[in-house]
């Protein structure tokens, strides 16, 4: 047997062309969303990935306003730009793209954004709004793993989930979203303190690789039919190497790929909390 594609790509292509369509309802009511994005520093890998999220946006008409810092950046300027963005009304939501150089304080700038135009979903209000179950942007990963899963059918109601990875950007916010009544599946978190990975992830229907360890989660753990995203990149020899086993396709029924899966699901998320933001104006 070899896996079902769980299609990142196609999905969030879908899922843009239908914001497109928002976006263009907001427009009649002469509202247009804007993405800011705070990039300090120059590496290399961020420099891609926020050219990406303008691009995005560009496709789907959100205006895109840069704000790019050098690596010598304080955490004065960076809270400068915080500032402005907070106040500029073209800019609807915004990021401010991790991890920030060492020197920086990353808790206290996410604190200062306006929970509002926090569009990542990882201002701390908003995940407090996520534990509380209130309305509110979610982090765009776990979202776009849910609309994932939930676009090829796969159950998630009374599901055995297996989540590896306690980080604030997946595992802990996608524990907090399986569990909401409307998804129903009950979660088990695993992390580098868990002991005997191999039998948790043996009872899974489906499994969450986000742990950044090179090919963790293995054909011998995966109970066949189950569906396996990986959502983990590490560079392994300069090549980029994901948390799933290549051949764990073989066993699995559904297979999120790495690159090709999660990702453009995540940037799609993004886009649509920031047309979201929009429309509660
Ligand atoms: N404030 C903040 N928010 C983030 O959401 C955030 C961040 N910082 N820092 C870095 C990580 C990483 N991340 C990715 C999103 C999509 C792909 C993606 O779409 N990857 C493609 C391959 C690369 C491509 O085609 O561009 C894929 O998986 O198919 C990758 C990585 C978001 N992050």
């Amino acid at each position: 047997m070899t896996a079902r594609l769980l299609d990142g790509k196609a999905t969030a292509a879908k899922i843009k062309s239908e914001l497109a369509e928002r976006v263009k309802a907001l427009a009649a009511r002469g509202i247009t969303p804007g993405l800011g994005t705070i990039l300090v520093g120059d590496d290399p890998g961020s420099q891609i990935y926020v050219a990406g999220k303008h691009r995005d946006c560009a496709e789907v008409g959100i205006t895109s306003i840069r704000k790019d810092l050098p690596e010598s950046a304080t955490q004065a300027d960076v809270e400068a730009a915080v500032d402005e963005l907070n106040a500029d009304p073209a800019c609807t939501g915004y990021i401010v793209q991790l991890p920030l150089p060492r020197h920086l304080d990353t808790q206290a700038l996410i604190e200062r954004m306006d929970p509002a135009k926090d569009a990542d979903g990882l201002h701390p209000v908003n995940l407090g709004r996520l534990v509380h179950m209130v309305d509110a942007p979610l982090p765009c990963t776990p979202r776009g793993i849910v609309v994932l899963l939930q676009e090829y059918g796969v159950p998630l109601k009374g599901a055995e989930v297996v989540v590896v990875g306690r980080g604030i950007t997946v595992g802990r916010p996608l524990g907090l979203l399986l569990t909401r009544r409307a998804e129903n599946a009950t979660v088990t978190l695993c992390h580098t303190g868990t002991q005997d990975l191999a039998s948790h992830v043996r009872r899974a229907d489906v499994v969450v690789a986000a742990a950044g360890v090179p090919h963790l989660v293995t054909a011998d753990m995966v109970k066949p039919g189950a569906a396996v995203l990986d959502v983990g990149v590490s560079r392994v020899d300069g090549k980029l190497t994901g948390d799933v086993a290549p051949d764990v396709r073989e066993v699995a029924g559904f297979v999120a790929p790495n690159p090709g899966g999660v990702g453009p699901m995540t940037r799609a998320m993004l886009l649509a909390n920031v047309v979201e933001a929009a429309e509660r104006r």
